[in-house]
């Protein structure tokens, strides 16, 4: 069976894929000290708690912190005796090859996205990702990554208020009832979730308007549903679309590796 491992910048997910659908998903800080031992006594000790018995024979891992991959290594060598598929590397091949400058590092996440999304939808989409940093992956006809956009996060966007101003506090986003708020929370609320309106509308216009046609836009992080219930931004949300991508990654790998 695999366990598909997606580390971001602030969460780490494990999730169990049994060739068909997820067992369980599991969530945890991302922390680049924590050991092989420690993600073992976490995962253990869920899976114990969920009643899954199963045995992971095979790794596969997407990391944005590159720092995490050793210990996810050790992990996956230690408990299930496997060597892990970690995306980005050589090793590791994808269904297409990215379009983008030479020697681009590509955020893994994207690329897993990009896969996720064209295996569900085809090609000619925009992938909106809500994570740390808020990302658009554009991907081509033929399901490959073409590039795209990096925006500041909408937490990280709340929370460099608070660092920045001494008299702003620790807000959590919401859509606050009026635009124009009436305290201050309410006032920050609304810079970021009108703000965060406008941006994606405009990004996304501006998209199709680059490549002078209509695409369809698919959302996926736990903070896109505030937005999508709200505004519609959307063509699709799903919650589940770079644990997706790394199954479809993992299998394209297995079908192509001798
Ligand atoms: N369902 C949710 N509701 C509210 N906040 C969420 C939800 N899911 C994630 N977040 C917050 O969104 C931010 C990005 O989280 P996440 O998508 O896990 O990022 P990453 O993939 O970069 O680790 C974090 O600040 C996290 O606490
Ligand atoms: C843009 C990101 C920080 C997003 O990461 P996340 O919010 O999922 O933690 C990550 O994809 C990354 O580090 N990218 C490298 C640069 C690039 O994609 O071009
Ligand atoms: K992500």
């Amino acid at each position: 069976m695999l366990l598909a491992i997606d580390c971001g910048n602030t969460n780490t997910v494990f999730s169990i894929w049994d060739g068909e659908k997820f067992l369980c998903t599991l969530r945890t800080s991302t922390h680049h000290a924590r050991t092989a031992d420690a993600y073992f006594t976490w995962y253990s000790t869920l899976v114990k708690h969920y009643g899954i018995e199963v045995d992971i024979t095979e790794v596969i891992i997407s990391s944005t912190v590159p720092r995490v991959v050793f210990n996810l290594r050790v992990f996956a060598d230690r408990f299930f005796g496997c060597r892990p598929l970690v995306v980005g590397k050589p090793e590791c091949l994808l269904p297409q090859q990215p379009r983008v400058d030479a020697d681009t590092q590509i955020g893994p996440d994207r690329l897993v996205n990009t896969a996720g999304a064209y295996d569900r939808h085809g090609g000619n989409l925009i992938v909106v990702d809500f994570g740390t940093a808020t990302t658009f992956d554009v991907v081509g006809d033929d399901g490959a990554y073409e590039g795209g956009v990096i925006a500041p996060g909408v937490n990280l966007s709340l929370e460099a208020l608070h660092m920045a101003a001494a008299a702003l506090p620790h807000v959590d986003i919401a859509k606050p009832e009026h635009v124009i708020g009436t305290n201050t929370v309410t006032c920050m609320q609304s810079g970021v979730f009108w703000g965060y309106v406008g941006l994606v509308r405009e990004i996304c216009a501006q998209i199709k308007s680059e490549r002078d046609r209509d695409m369809m836009i698919v959302a996926t992080g736990g903070l896109a549903a505030l937005f999508q219930q709200n505004e519609a931004l959307f063509d699709a949300y799903e919650e589940d679309l770079t644990m997706h991508g790394l199954t479809v990654i993992h299998r394209y790998n297995k079908e192509n590796t001798p």
